[in-house]
């Protein structure tokens, strides 16, 4: 293995202890707490395990949190209202509705009952739209993280050959706004892309969010290139005993390393940062909201 492991743990760690200290001054300051509510309908077990983390590392950065357990039976109309209900509580400067949804909920429908303004995740439509025209909106929190990681390495993105996996709207679709607005030189594949291989292979910048476990392969990778694997997939692993998996990435992670000039891991890359800059979008969230001057480093 010849890349640098991109340490996205030690990463979200050094962003959670920059957000509790601008925390710490609104209050001390201005006697401002940023409040991050979370809603969680029905009982998936890898979303309750990440929605205790995110009300864990709020609670850290010393900010109010709300967790908001709903029963999975609930009509969509009753998580709209306790939407609504948090879009009118000034305690609260951050909303985000785990997802999934159960499946007779349109998550859209949901999504875009958010106020804008709260709207940590930059799911709803208006942040899409600003995001998308290049102007100040709430940025999804795992491309904001990828991008950090970019910038911190390369310092600057401008003319750097960018392919990013994937075209969700989650985060395929707004990494590409985001490295374009870094003045990358952005492609997308996805599914139908011919000769995906001879397209990664052109990246200075490989970003894989596509949700199929290693498919990404060292020969498809330049050499010294920086890899950024978005993948969190659930793998079997009998050499573990029955029944049990471990989690994967998109990039099959020994070939790429042998290629790659840095790479992320999973678990321990991207992962830890969509919780990282959950807590950095709320206190930009709660900032705006104030008037008062946004934290430096933590938006994009
Ligand atoms: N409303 C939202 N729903 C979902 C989002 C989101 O950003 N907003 N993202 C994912 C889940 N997610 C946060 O909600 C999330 C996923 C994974 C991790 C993480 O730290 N992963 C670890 C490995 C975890 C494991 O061992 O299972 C890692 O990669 O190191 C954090 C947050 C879907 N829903
Ligand atoms: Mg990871």
């Amino acid at each position: 293995m010849s890349a640098e492991i991109i340490d996205g743990k030690a990463f979200a760690a050094r962003i959670r202890g920059e957000v509790g200290s601008h925390v710490a001054r609104l209050k001390q300051e201005h006697g401002i707490v940023p409040g991050l509510a979370v809603v969680l309908v029905g009982e998936d077990p890898a979303s309750q395990v990440y929605v205790r983390n995110k009300g864990k590392q709020t609670v850290e950065a010393g900010m109010h949190s709300e967790e908001h357990r709903m029963d999975a039976s609930v009509s969509e109309a009753e998580v709209i209202a306790m939407v609504e209900r948090l879009n009118a509580d000034p305690k609260i400067h951050g909303i985000l509705v785990q997802l999934p949804l159960p499946s007779h909920m349109n998550s859209e429908i949901v999504i875009n009952t958010i106020s804008p303004a709260k709207d940590v995740d930059g799911f709803h439509i208006s942040n899409v739209g600003l995001l998308g025209t290049g102007q100040k909106s709430m940025v999804p929190c795992t491309p904001l993280g990828c991008l950090m990681m970019l910038r911190d390495r390369f310092g600057s993105l401008s003319g750097q050959n960018a392919v990013v996996v994937g075209r969700s709207n989650i985060v395929g679709k707004p990494m590409f706004n985001l490295l374009l607005r870094d003045s990358a030189t952005v492609t997308v594949a996805h599914s139908r892309t011919r000769d995906i291989e001879a397209v990664c292979r052109g990246a200075d910048i490989l970003v894989a969010a596509v949700g199929r476990p290693e498919m990404i392969r060292g020969d498809w990778v330049k050499p010294g290139a920086t890899v950024i694997d978005v993948g969190i997939n659930r793998v079997p692993a009998p050499e573990k005993g029955e029944g049990k998996h471990r989690i994967v990435g998109d990039c099959h992670f020994e070939s790429c390393a042998e290629v790659a000039g840095a790479i992320t891991p999973v678990p321990g890359g991207v992962g830890p940062m969509t919780i990282a800059c959950l807590l950095a979008n709320t206190l930009t969230a709660c900032c705006r909201a104030n008037r008062l001057p946004e934290p430096e480093g933590l938006t994009a």
